[in-house]
């Protein structure tokens, strides 16, 4: 059986795409192209550029391929732009994934990973890592499109024969240890990337969005995943759901948070290089400190992380900005 990753030619779309055939998986993507690459693919992947509510462009993938199950990272994913263009947050990931899922159920496909995100939580009312039954108060569109597409899997699930893993990512960063793939979008806004972008003097400094929040340093706190242990809690999700596991909802971070602060210290010393930072006002959209409790992906999933350490999220980022410099693909 073969595998769809929408979204593949995106960030974690390629690593996931990549973890995959390293599996052994026979792996179908379909992407648009809009902000991924189609280089960034694995080449055993077949691939058909287009839109994931194309449903004559399903109908063909569901045809052409025997797909039992669907990993979906299509979608926009920029928390300060949702709030500034909500409608195209609904649109991209609420109402095409309405359209996938909806091609799902109809062509028979039983099972389906969700990328969804810890911006679902807002800001919890306290300061302990956040469980999955934490109240839902997404603090922007980006969150709430999210969300509703949550609750769609969890009623399509409830309606039909089709179980999903709805994965809620805290901040992933870093690349492929590998080298293979990493983050490749233009005008990056996420924390690491941007200042890999600093360390390479692809940009002149940054800007640190809030110093006047309630955590220790006045930065806002976020829990760091490594791109490669977030591929690797969707494969475990593949294997439980196929192996009769129900449907779950499932925090992907490590349980431990670091500050904007923090994170800028740390690419610094890792790198040996310094940069300006500039003190700017908050960013619309921010929630203030957000740590996962992942229990539930260690035991219902069987995961483990085996890259916990920021210094080497950090040096894989670093490491894939200097590809990136060197391909002069920036
Ligand atoms: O140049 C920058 C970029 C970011 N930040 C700050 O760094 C923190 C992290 O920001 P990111 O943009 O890296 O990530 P977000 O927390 O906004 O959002 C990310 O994490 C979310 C869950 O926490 C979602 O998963 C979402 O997809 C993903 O973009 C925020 O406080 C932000 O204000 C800066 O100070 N300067």
């Amino acid at each position: 059986m073969a595998v769809l990753v929408t979204g593949g030619a995106g960030y974690i779309g390629s690593h996931m795409v990549w973890a995959l055939c390293d599996a052994g998986e026979e792996v179908v993507v379909i992407d648009r192209l809009s902000t991924g690459f189609r280089w960034a693919v694995a080449p055993e992947a077949r691939f058909y550029e287009g839109d994931i509510a194309d449903r004559e462009l399903l109908q063909r993938i569901f045809a052409e391929n025997r797909i039992d199950a669907i990993i979906h990272f299509a979608g926009s994913i920029i928390v300060p732009e949702s709030v500034a263009d909500p409608l195209s947050y609904y649109e991209n990931n609420t109402a095409k994934s309405r359209a996938l899922i909806a091609a799902a159920v109809e062509a028979k496909v039983p099972h389906f990973v969700f990328s969804s995100t810890a911006a679902v939580y807002g800001t919890p009312d306290t300061a302990d890592p956040v469980e999955e039954t934490a109240p839902l108060r997404p603090e922007s569109p980006y969150g709430a499109s999210k969300l509703m597409t949550e609750i769609m899997l969890r009623d399509t699930a409830l309606a039909h024969d089709f179980t999903y893993t709805a994965l809620r990512y805290f901040n992933v960063a870093g690349a492929d240890p590998r080298g293979r793939t990493g983050q490749s979008t233009k005008g990056a806004t996420h924390l690491i990337k941007v200042a890999a972008e600093a360390v390479l003097g692809k940009r002149q400094g940054m800007d640190v969005f809030g110093t006047d929040y309630p955590t220790p340093d006045g930065t806002c706190i976020r829990d760091y995943i490594h791109v490669s242990d977030l591929a690797n809690a969707h494969l475990k999700a593949l294997e439980r759901m196929r192996a009769g596991g129900g449907s779950i909802v499932a925090n992907c971070g490590y349980g431990r948070g670091f500050s904007v602060l923090e994170v800028l210290n740390r690419v610094k010393e890792v790198a040996g290089v310094d940069f300006p930072v500039r003190i700017s006002g908050r960013r619309p959209g921010d929630a203030v400190s957000i740590v996962a409790n992942p229990a539930v992906a260690m035991q219902e999933l069987n995961w483990q992380p085996k890259h916990d350490d920021l210094a080497f999220i950090v040096r894989t980022a670093l490491d894939w900005e200097d590809h990136l410099a060197r391909r002069n693909q920036i």
